[in-house]
């Protein structure tokens, strides 16, 4: 069994898979992790690799110390990846990144591939069908929308996520939802438009915190899949086994 862990901008979620089925997720936050994870390991004790994506500062404990008998494998760009990296500056690419665009690679071989992961930041990736990663876009996501028009404004109050009234916000609060909503709708609307003119053959990957509240939303019906990273980790962790 194995234990993946996503260390993300804002909170950490994680799963236990055996083989490719999924036994469990769990979320949680920085300061609770130490507990967490030996928690997850007492409840799994077949649990026998943990492999880790972290995009965040690094941990505040040394993970070796929550067990001696597992294998740790922290993911990082020196890796083997079952893509060619096209990106001019792979050393700065996000590990996130690029596990979303192995999973991609591993699970829809063959395909043009975008990833959209909406988490703190927005990002759009791309894998072409001969599994060349290109790189993409990064954003900000809706809850940093909402933070910076308060931060970086005067008057502008901060915001929890709300479905707007409409287009047309007619007050200050409905502007600002119409804005920070409807705008990355249309944002995401308008790259998978882009997409899908430019490439055949295709499959478009919904992802992250707010996945499931944006594909209702969407023109084009997309399935969010939430756990898309904790899946290709896994799947990256077979990888790793079948190439080490
Ligand atoms: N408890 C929560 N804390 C923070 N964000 C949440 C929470 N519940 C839902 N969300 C939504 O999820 C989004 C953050 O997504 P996610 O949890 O995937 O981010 P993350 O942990 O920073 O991961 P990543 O760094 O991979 O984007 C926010 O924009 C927010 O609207
Ligand atoms: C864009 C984020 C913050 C998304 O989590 C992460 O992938 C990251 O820190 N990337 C580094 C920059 C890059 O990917 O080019
Ligand atoms: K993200």
């Amino acid at each position: 069994m194995v234990l993946v862990v996503d260390v993300g901008n804002t909170r950490i979620k994680c799963a236990v898979y055996e083989l490719d089925i999924l036994k469990a997720t769990f979320v949680f936050t920085e300061n609770e992790v130490e507990n967490n994870l030996k928690n997850i390991l007492i409840s799994y004790p077949k649990v026998t690799d943990l492999i880790v994506s972290s995009v965040a500062k690094a941990l505040t404990f040394d993970l070796q110390t929550i067990s001696n008998d597992l294998n740790i494998h922290f993911v990082s760009n020196l890796d083997s990846f079952p893509f060619e990296n096209k990106y001019t500056t792979p050393k700065t690419l996000g590990v996130d990144r690029m596990i979303l665009a192995a999973g991609a690679t591993l699970l829809f071989p063959g395909k043009n591939r975008l990833i959209i992961d909406a988490g703190t930041c927005v990002t759009y990736d791309f894998v072409d069908e001969y599994d060349n990663y290109w790189g993409g876009a990064i954003s900000p996501g809706l809850r940093l929308r909402y933070a910076s028009l308060h931060q970086f404004t005067a008057k502008l109050p901060l915001l929890s996520l709300e479905e707007p009234s409409g287009i047309v916000g007619n007050s200050t609060n409905q502007s600002i939802h119409s804005g920070v909503v409807n705008g990355l709708i249309c944002e995401i609307d308008g790259f998978i438009e882009r997409f899908k003119q430019q490439n055949e053959n295709f499959t478009i990957i919904l992802t992250g915190g707010d996945a499931v509240f944006l594909a209702k939303r969407l023109k084009n019906t997309i399935f969010a899949n939430s756990n898309f990273l904790l899946e290709s980790l896994n799947q990256f962790f077979q990888y790793k086994i079948k190439n080490d």
